[in-house]
């Protein structure tokens, strides 16, 4: 079987200068993957290629064995995204927000019990442009985890989130590992992918520089260690 997400020599550079260098991994159902990798090492431009909103120069992306930038919205709508900077609309409310696109999808999560998992409920009656960036983190990640995708793709999920939040958010993302849905977080918390990663890729300078599973990745180290190693040298 296919992995659910699959890069393959992907190359994709910007006025001549490679972000992602011919960088292959792949991340399975039913599973963590944790990308790590320096500022401008090539993160974000590969998973937003995986998210059909940039388009390859070379090589390939696959996601539940489509190219996303060709899919149709049948595939969208099996695909959660939380992207960096939100992305939400600024005078919506949390909850109409969520209900909204609840009902884009077949088979949602309950609003209201997604919404307590996250604590969205405190914050229920302010406007996304008045909510603190921790808050609207919380409903970035509800609208990526609303219409129950097979695919998350989770671009920092926990930066700048409280402990308690971060907690809920690890237990929520293994909770839907567990269920089968390929999981992809982006990070530069070791602690994060130490707690919640099946598999980890490094990347620095657009290349991939280690990929496995936790375990392999670390072997008896600790993954700050391996990272630090793999990585000297590798910002931009
Ligand atoms: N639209 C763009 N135009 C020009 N350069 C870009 C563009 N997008 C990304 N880059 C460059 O590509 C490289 C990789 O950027 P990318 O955002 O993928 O890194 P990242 O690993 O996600 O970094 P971070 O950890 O800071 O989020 C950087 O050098 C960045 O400046």
């Amino acid at each position: 079987m296919a992995p659910a997400v699959l890069v393959h020599e992907l190359r994709r550079a910007f006025a001549g200068r490679a972000a992602v260098d011919g960088a292959s991994w792949s991340a399975a159902a039913g599973r963590v993957t944790a990308v790590l990798g320096p500022n401008g090492a090539g993160k974000t431009t590969t998973v937003e290629c995986l998210e059909g909103l940039q388009r390859p120069d070379s090589g390939s992306v696959r996601v539940l064995d489509s190219d996303p930038w060709r899919a149709p919205a049948s595939h969208r709508a099996a695909v959660g995204v939380m992207l960096q900077d939100g992305g939400l609309p600024t005078t919506a409310r949390p909850l109409p927000l969520l209900r909204h696109l609840a009902a884009l999808h077949a088979d949602p999560w309950p609003v209201e019990e997604l919404a307590a998992r996250l604590g969205i409920g405190d914050f229920a009656r302010t406007t996304v442009r008045r909510m603190s960036g921790g808050q609207r983190q919380r409903v970035a990640l509800a609208a990526a985890l609303v219409g129950r995708p097979e695919v998350l793709f989770l671009d920092e999920p926990t930066a700048g989130l409280d402990p308690h939040a971060r907690l809920d958010v690890w237990s929520l993302l293994r909770a839907e590992a567990g269920r089968g849905v390929c999981v992809v977080v982006t990070t530069h918390s070791f602690e994060e992918a130490e707690r919640i990663a099946d598999d980890v890729v490094v990347l620095a300078a657009g290349r991939v520089v280690a990929s496995g599973t936790l375990a392999e990745v670390r072997g008896a180290r600790t993954l700050e260690d391996v990272y630090f190693e793999l990585t000297a040298g590798g910002a931009r």
